[in-house]
C-alpha cells in the first residue's frame, strides 16, 4: 500500500527549474532512497514535502490525505518528521534537553501552567523527560544524555537529530544525508538503526550520497538529475541503469 504520493511536483527558482513534474510513490514500511548528483533537487523536494517551501505546481498525499503546503508544523502534525543536512541542534543545551524540546512539542500543558509550576505541568515535564530518554536510548545515545550537544561526535549528533524527529511519532521520517561525515563503523550502526525504525512501523525516505548505505538499506530508489526523475526501482536495477550511470559520470559534480 502506498503511504506517500508525490503528484506532479514542480518548483522553479528564477530561471532554474529545480524540480520538474516529479511523481513517485513510497510504500508503507519502505526505506526509500532519493539520490542524484549535487544540485539535482533532492533537498528542494524535502523542503516542499515538509512545508518549508511551497511547490509551484503539484502536491503530496500521505495515507491518501492531501498534505498542507505549509507551514512545517502543520505538515508535522500530519505525521512527517525530518532531519536536516546540517544538524539543527541547540549546541549549548544537553543532549537530553535537545530531545526534550522535541518531545515537549507534543505536550498539552500551556505556558502559564508551566511557568506557575503547577502539579500538572510538573507531571508533564517528568513524562517529557522520560519520553526523551526513551528516544535517546532507542537511537543508542542515552549514556550521553548530560553532555552538551555541541560536544558530540558527528555520528552521535546525527543520531540525536533522528531521536528528535522520532519524538514527534511520525508515520514517515525524511532524512537528509544522515550518513554525511560518518565513518564506516558509524554508517553500519546507522543502517541497523534505520532497519529498526522501519521494523517499528515508520516509513523512511532517505537522501544520501553514501552509495554503499543506499544500496544496502533501501528497498527502492528514485534518481533525480537536474530536477527530473530519471529512474526509479530496486537498488540492483538502478545501479545498472545506463541513464543513471551517465548522470553520475557526466556531471562535473559527481561524487
Ligand atoms: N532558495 C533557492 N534559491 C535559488 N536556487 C535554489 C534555492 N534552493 C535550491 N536552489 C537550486 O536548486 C537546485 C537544486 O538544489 P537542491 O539543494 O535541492 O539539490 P540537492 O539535490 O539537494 O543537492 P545536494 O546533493 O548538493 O544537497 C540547485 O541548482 C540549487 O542551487
Amino acid at each position: 500500500m502506498s503511504l506517500l504520493h508525490a503528484c506532479k511536483v514542480s518548483k522553479r527558482y528564477g530561471g532554474l527549474q529545480a524540480l520538474d513534474d516529479i511523481s513517485f510513490e513510497v510504500e508503507q514500511g519502505e526505506i526509500f532512497g532519493l539520490i542524484g548528483p549535487n544540485g539535482a533537487g533532492k533537498t528542494t523536494l524535502f523542503n516542499l514535502l515538509t512545508g518549508s517551501e511551497r511547490a509551484d505546481n503539484g502536491h503530496f498525499t500521505l495515507g491518501g490525505e492531501r498534505l498542507p503546503a505549509g507551514p512545517p508544523h502543520a505538515v508535522a502534525r500530519c505525521g512527517i518528521a525530518r532531519s536536516f543536512q546540517n544538524t539543527r541542534l541547540f549546541r549549548e543545551l544537553s543532549v537530553l534537553e535537545n530531545a526534550m524540546v522535541a518531545a515537549d512539542a507534543r505536550a498539552r500543558t500551556g505556558l502559564w501552567a508551566t511557568l506557575a509550576g503547577t502539579r500538572a505541568a510538573r507531571a508533564e515535564e517528568a513524562a517529557c523527560r522520560a519520553s526523551a530518554l526513551r528516544w535517546l536510548d532507542y537511537v543508542g545515545i542515552a549514556h550521553l544524555a548530560d553532555a552538551a550537544a555541541g560536544t558530540l561526535s558527528y555520528g552521535d549528533q546525527r543520531r540525536l537529530e533522528i531521536a528528535r524527529a522520532l519524538a514527534g511519532q511520525p508515520r514517515l521520517l525524511a532524512l537528509d544525508e544522515p550518513a554525511a561525515g560518518m565513518n564506516a563503523t558509524e554508517t553500519g550502526v546507522l543502517k541497523r538503526l534505520l532497519e529498526r525504525i522501519r521494523a517499528d512501523g515508520v516509513t523512511i525516505v532517505l537522501i544520501e550520497h553514501d552509495m554503499s548505505l543506499v544500496m544496502a538499506a533501501c528497498d527502492r530508489i528514485a534518481v533525480l538529475d537536474f530536477g527530473r526523475l530519471i529512474a526509479q526501482g530496486t537498488p540492483a536495477a538502478v545501479r545498472h541503469d545506463p541513464v543513471v550511470i551517465a548522470a553520475y559520470l557526466g556531471g562535473s559534480h559527481a561524487r
